[in-house]
């Protein structure tokens, strides 16, 4: 996974990546260059004295050290450019996959992954690319070439090399084989932290109301506590790996002077050989340690990939049709025919053939008790998920035949929980469409009845509205959701308990007040309260996410039981409705 993300990820950049790797290579050949010049000063110069040889050598080792500069620092350069920009790619496609997202995919993966996957996640791969490019890529060279440059000063000490760089990858080994799962618990782990958080930010109103915050404190606590533990864990085999390898490098110096200084006394080696000797070893080890540090980051970047990829992967339950019909105007008439729908994974459906049509220039209210599947069926017109069983029609074309941005702009929802964006109350007004004058958002404001308490804010239209929506009230929100669907202008007005959170009288009045205004359009309104839709053109009664009673109020009251009983328990029988 990690590979192909990289591979599909990385292509925009292939030129920085291989003139990164060109510029490591002529930073690590000058890096095994330089003991070697070290050692030619102090056996050709400084043993023999002659100092013109020393200040020759001594130039061409400043020249070597500022090529070995000059290319790691383009080549960091580079490596941050690359590793960033994939940071930043992977960002934007995550981003665009989720929203192109149904509720079903949404529901499969949950918020606080998705989060987590489109910022933690992408942050392994990125520190990952970064670290290859930088320690990774130039450690085979060192290594490799560590080992034939103090061969060629020395074939007699190849033992000490041998062992001290078996021991090292053994030992690492070990440590590296007990991080990796706890790598992999460090990112489940995030993911959990994430979801309390959002879980409890969510709720905040309700762990006050119910002074359930020593418990949420304690859930909280716990969480956090796992992550710390495991943290820990990481930190803990750290501290012994770092001692580990410095260990393994200050006993094979030793071992190096010790063998090294019997070579040299028998003349068999020379005395700027075994310094050049001693850098070469350290020059292998600490290429040995890199990478083995760098490859302790795979692992845990891997898991980060397969969590990406499995978001890239999953395409949209709701597809565009490969050719989409595109009539030249749709007036807006929905036909529901024999809708079954189940949620994914539940067992049973919730919605069990449903059809009933409503017709421009009408209201359609639907009425049933709490989760008898109004809701749900008002989100399959716009497709906000798709029918498991039957058809939507709209105009006569299947929902699925057309192409989802004109459904879209066809479709005004005004959802059971209403959301604004960050930003202004005109900002959030003008979703529906950017062009709505000022004069526009105001008499959309007036129909949702809204006017009164803009108005009366300071800044007016560019009142600030928190994310959610929630520095201003429920009712308010509700009504300011109301107005921006009036701006769109849409053919199919969806309301989805929209004025649950308004006194009776506000809702006579918005009522009233919409009715001109929508006098084309097709609407369709679930409502709870029945005075809401007791002028309905048409009313469909549900029970259990079935058709129970289709009517107008007065049909339905006397061949409806379960309207009946619903209208009687909000005295709206006879006389008081
Ligand atoms: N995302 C979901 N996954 C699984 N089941 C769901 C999901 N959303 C709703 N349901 C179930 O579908 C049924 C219908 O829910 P729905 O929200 O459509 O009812 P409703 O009539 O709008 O209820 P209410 O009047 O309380 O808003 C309920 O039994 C509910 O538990």
């Amino acid at each position: 996974m990690l590979i192909r993300l990289l591979r599909r990820h990385l292509r925009p950049y292939t030129g920085t990546v291989v003139l990164v790797l060109l510029l490591q290579l002529v930073a690590s050949i000058a890096s095994l260059w330089l003991p070697t010049l070290n050692a030619d000063i102090i056996d050709n110069g400084i043993a023999k004295g002659d100092t013109a040889y020393i200040w020759r050598i001594g130039g061409i080792m400043l020249a070597v050290s500022a090529v070995q500069v000059v290319s790691q620092v383009i080549a960091v350069r580079g490596a941050a450019r690359t590793s960033m920009g994939l940071g930043r790619d992977v960002r934007e496609r995550l981003f665009d996959t989720v929203l192109s997202f149904s509720s079903r995919e949404l529901g499969q993966f949950g918020a606080p992954t998705l989060i987590t996957r489109n910022t933690n996640d992408v942050q392994q791969v990125q520190t990952l690319t970064f670290m290859s490019l930088v320690m990774l890529a130039a450690a085979p060279i060192t290594g490799i070439g560590g080992v034939w440059m103090a061969m060629r000063q020395d074939v007699g000490l190849s033992w000490l090399i041998a062992v001290a760089v078996a021991v090292l990858l053994t030992g690492m080994a070990v440590v590296i084989a007990r991080m990796v799962p706890l790598f992999r618990a460090q990112q489940k782990k995030l993911d959990a932290i994430n979801r309390v958080m959002r879980e409890q930010i969510g709720g905040v109103r309700v762990v006050r109301a119910f002074t359930r915050e020593t418990e949420e404190k304690a859930r909280f606590r716990q969480t956090n506590t796992e992550l710390t533990d495991i943290g820990l864990r990481v930190g803990d085999l750290m501290a012994v790996m770092f001692p580990f390898v410095m260990l393994v490098m200050n006993v094979s110096s030793v071992g190096v002077i010790w063998f090294g200084a019997q070579r040299v006394e028998s003349g068999a080696m020379e005395v700027g050989a075994l310094t050049a000797y001693i850098s070469y070893l350290m020059q292998i080890l600490m290429s040995i340690m890199m990478a083995t540090m760098v490859a302790t980051m795979i692992p845990r970047a891997s898991v980060s990939a397969e969590r990406i990829v499995s978001v890239l992967d999953t395409g949209t339950s709701v597809t565009a049709a490969a050719h989409p019909q595109r009539p030249d105007r749709l007036v807006g008439e929905v036909d529901l025919r024999s809708v079954d729908f189940t949620y994914p994974g539940a067992e049973e459906a919730v919605l069990h053939d449903i059809s009933f049509s409503a017709r421009p220039g009408t209201t359609t209210a639907i009425v049933g008790g709490t989760g008898s599947g109004k809701t749900t069926l008002l989100r399959l017109v716009p497709r906000l998920a798709d029918v498991t069983g039957g058809q939507i029609l709209v105009d006569g074309i299947d929902v699925r035949e057309l192409s989802p941005q004109d459904l879209w702009s066809r479709v005004g929802l005004v959802p059971q929980r209403p959301y604004l964006f960050s930003g202004t109350v005109a900002t959030n007004l003008r979703f529906g469409d950017p062009d709505a004058s000022d004069e526009q958002l105001w008499e959309a404001l007036r129909v949702a009845q809204a006017e009164d308490f803009v108005s009366a804010f300071p800044e007016g239209l560019d009142h600030p509205v928190a994310q959610g929506g929630t520095n201003v009230s429920g009712g308010q929100r509700q009504r300011l959701c109301i107005a921006r669907a009036l701006v769109a202008r849409p053919t199919i007005y969806l309301f989805d308990d929209s004025f649950s959170a308004l006194d009776l009288a506000t809702d006579a009045r918005l009522r009233a007040a919409l009715r001109p205004r929508t006098q084309e359009a097709t609407v369709v309104v679930v409502a709870q309260r029945i005075s809401t839709i007791i002028d309905a053109e048409q009313i469909v009664v549900l029970d259990a996410g079935r058709v129970v009673g289709v009517g107008t109020h007065d049909e339905l009251l006397a061949t409806c039981p379960t309207y009946e009983e619903i209208a009687r328990s909000q005295e709206l029988t006879g006389a008081a409705a």
